[in-house]
């Protein structure tokens, strides 16, 4: 009877979270309230914000987080288009209550409280760009959703999906040193696409499940920065000079290879949305407590003299608990590290200069 009752009482939130008038919007606050506490008492939930979700990425996130058992409140957020996703969202039959919020003004209620913050708002690049063209665009988006941040959520991990990622989560780094709440455990450059096509283009080579093959992929998130340890696949298995060639650039230039194929309009949304997805996943059953969580991501770091590099992470309540250090390289992979640390080093001190300047 109880169950019936609170179902109903979560239908309501979800209907009326879309109404405009005060007086509706006003029971939705209070039934949304009774859902959320329900969704934190006995079952287990967290609070998730995606910013940018009416865009390419954010919607399909926006479905995945919205079928993840673990999310019990999801807020979108973007400066468009949110009412419509989210009523659309809104109407899957999974557990979490969805929210959404529009324009800047709203951007606080969107923050408040949340757990994790997966932020890919911004623009993406066409045929010809450099992820580093995005940076005059992404770097003011990015430094507003941080101030927010600071604010409104001082302790939520935050998954950085925007491009330039080794130059926006150097940003967002500053931003929260500068309010005064930087935890560099819980910020954290969102690389996991890049495993993910590892991955699979070895799987390809080896004639494997994909599911079955784990490439570390270090550096960073741009060209010569993406750096595969090819060495370190697991299971382990050995490469021509060819196939490491082949592999190592179909890697470092995948992003590009959406761009392309694509031809104008935008990069990677469906991967990219998959591969937040299982990251965000990560985080949460880091935050639940689950042992032996580990990812590759770009974060603030001591594996190398460089203030950030992605390597594989331990997952867990506080963050990214334990940066891993990168383990045996070979020549190959060697001369690739140095190429990667010197346009790793620009674009992270692109970062930090555009907040200190
Ligand atoms: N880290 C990674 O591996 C990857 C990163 N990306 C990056 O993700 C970003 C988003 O890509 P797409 O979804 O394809 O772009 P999109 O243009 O389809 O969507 C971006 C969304 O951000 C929103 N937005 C713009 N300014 C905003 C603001 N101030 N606050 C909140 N939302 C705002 C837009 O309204 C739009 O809905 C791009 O920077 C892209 O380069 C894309 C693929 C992979
Ligand atoms: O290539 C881009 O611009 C988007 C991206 O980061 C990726 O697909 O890896």
């Amino acid at each position: 009877m109880e169950l019936a009752r609170a179902g109903a009482n979560q239908r309501i939130a979800r209907i009326s979270s879309h109404l405009q008038p005060p007086n509706i919007q006003e029971r939705s606050d209070v039934l949304l309230k009774r859902a959320e506490c329900r969704a934190k008492g006995g079952a287990p939930g967290f609070k998730v914000a995606i910013l940018g979700a009416a865009g390419g990425i954010g919607q399909s996130l926006s479905l995945l987080m919205k079928m993840n058992p673990l999310v019990s409140v999801l807020h979108l957020y973007d400066v468009v288009n949110t009412p419509g996703v989210t009523a659309d969202v809104s109407h899957m039959d999974t557990g979490a209550v969805v929210r959404g919020f529009l324009g800047q003004p709203q951007l606080e209620s969107a923050l408040t409280g949340m757990d994790l913050v997966i932020i890919p708002a911004g623009v993406p690049r066409k045929p010809g760009m450099t992820r580093d063209d995005l940076f005059k665009i992404n770097a003011g988006i990015v430094r507003t959703l941080c101030e927010g941040i600071a604010k409104c959520c001082p302790s939520a991990i935050v998954n950085l999906i925007s491009n330039p990622v080794n130059s926006t989560v150097p940003i967002a780094a500053e931003v929260f040193k500068k309010a005064g709440t930087y935890d560099p455990k819980r910020l954290l450059g969102v690389t996991t696409l890049d495993v993910v096509r590892a991955n699979t283009f070895v799987a390809e080579v080896l004639g494997v499940d994909p599911r079955e093959v784990d490439v570390p992929v270090v550096g960073g998130h741009a060209g010569v920065t993406i750096l595969p340890l090819l060495s370190q696949v697991k299971p382990p298995s050995s490469f021509t000079a060819e196939e490491t060639d082949y592999l190592t650039n179909r890697i470092q230039n995948g992003g590009t290879e959406v761009v392309e194929a694509k031809a104008g309009a935008g990069s990677a949304t469906l991967s990219m949305a998959y591969a937040a997805a299982k990251f965000a996943d990560a985080c949460l059953r880091g935050l639940k407590g689950e042992a032996g969580v580990v990812e590759c991501a770009f974060v603030d770091s001591q594996v190398t003299e460089l203030p950030f590099f992605a390597t594989k992470v331990r997952l867990g309540r506080a963050g990214a608990e334990e940066v891993y250090q990168l383990g045996p390289l070979n020549e190959y992979e060697r001369i690739g590290l140095e190429k990667a640390k010197r346009e790793l080093a620009g674009s992270i001190q692109k970062g930090v200069d555009f907040i200190r300047k």
